[in-house]
């Protein structure tokens, strides 16, 4: 599914009665099946953005598309996914993996069987049972990795998801998701601020400018796949590394 943005605005009342805009004008395509980093300062509108394209904050102006359809609020072709996890403390790893499915009502077999399939390429098949407040940070960002992957969406928004994640486990989270990508090929939109994150995993790297942010630098990242975290040594993964950079400076 592809997910394509023309001239989109989004604008907030400020509380004196003006209008504040947030976001655009922004026009951008992501093709389908694609992996797309989204870079940009702080308060430039990222958020706002993926809010929009998840159908959580209407546009004020422009249009948003996906599959070639507006957006009328959320759908559940279109999984998204925020810093922080969220999830409920009073339910299960696998309670709270099944909520989407529970509250689509879809029947106790097929939600077992779904669940299961999701947990165990997160590295979390021995954690069904356990509680959220038993988990660690990197554990917890998995299960609601694995909350959103379980409606088999078709396209991924995902917010800046491992940004409050150290280092290590931030790699071997992405690295995962990488996996699961090559394997069911969403079209996936990701925040970042982590440049050597947004190369790695991406076809592509947009930056935005300041707010209103609108999109300053399309890169493309030409390297093979698999990919895998030697690879940021390499000449031209550091290349296009130093044009993202770039570009970021200048935003
Ligand atoms: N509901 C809202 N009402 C009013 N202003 C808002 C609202 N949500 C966001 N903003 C403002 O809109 C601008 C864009 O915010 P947004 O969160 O989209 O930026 P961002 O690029 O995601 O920032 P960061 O990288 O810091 O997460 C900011 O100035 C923010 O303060």
């Amino acid at each position: 599914m592809q997910i394509a943005a023309k001239d989109v605005q989004v604008d907030y009342s400020a509380a004196d009665g003006t209008l504040f805009r947030a976001l655009g004008p922004v026009t951008m395509t992501v093709e389908s099946g694609t992996f797309v980093a989204l870079l940009g300062p702080s308060g430039c509108g990222k958020s706002t953005l993926i809010r929009a394209l998840a159908g959580l904050e209407p546009v004020s102006g422009g249009e948003l598309r996906i599959d070639g359809r507006g957006i009328n609020g959320p759908s559940v072709k279109v999984g998204v996914m925020f810093q922080d996890a969220n999830l409920m403390p009073w339910r299960t790893v696998s309670q709270n993996v099944a909520l989407p499915l529970e509250l689509r009502h879809a029947d106790l077999e097929k939600r077992a069987v779904a669940v299961k399939r999701v947990l165990e390429p997160l590295g979390l098949a021995e954690f069904g049972d356990v509680y959220p407040g038993q988990l660690s940070g990197g554990m917890a960002q998995r299960v609601a990795l694995g909350r959103v992957l379980v409606q088999e969406p078709e396209v991924l928004l995902l917010d800046e998801p491992f940004g409050a994640l150290d280092a290590l486990n931030r790699e071997k989270i992405s690295l995962d998701l990488l996996r699961i990508w090559a394997q069911r090929r969403q079209t996936v939109l990701m925040v970042t601020h982590d440049v050597n994150e947004a190369v790695l995993l991406s076809d592509r790297v947009f930056v935005m400018s300041q707010r209103p942010g609108h999109i300053i630098a399309d890169i493309p990242v030409d390297l093979e796949r698999p990919r895998s975290p030697e690879m940021i040594y390499e000449a031209s993964f550091v290349a296009i590394a130093r044009e993202v950079r770039s570009a970021i400076d200048t935003a």
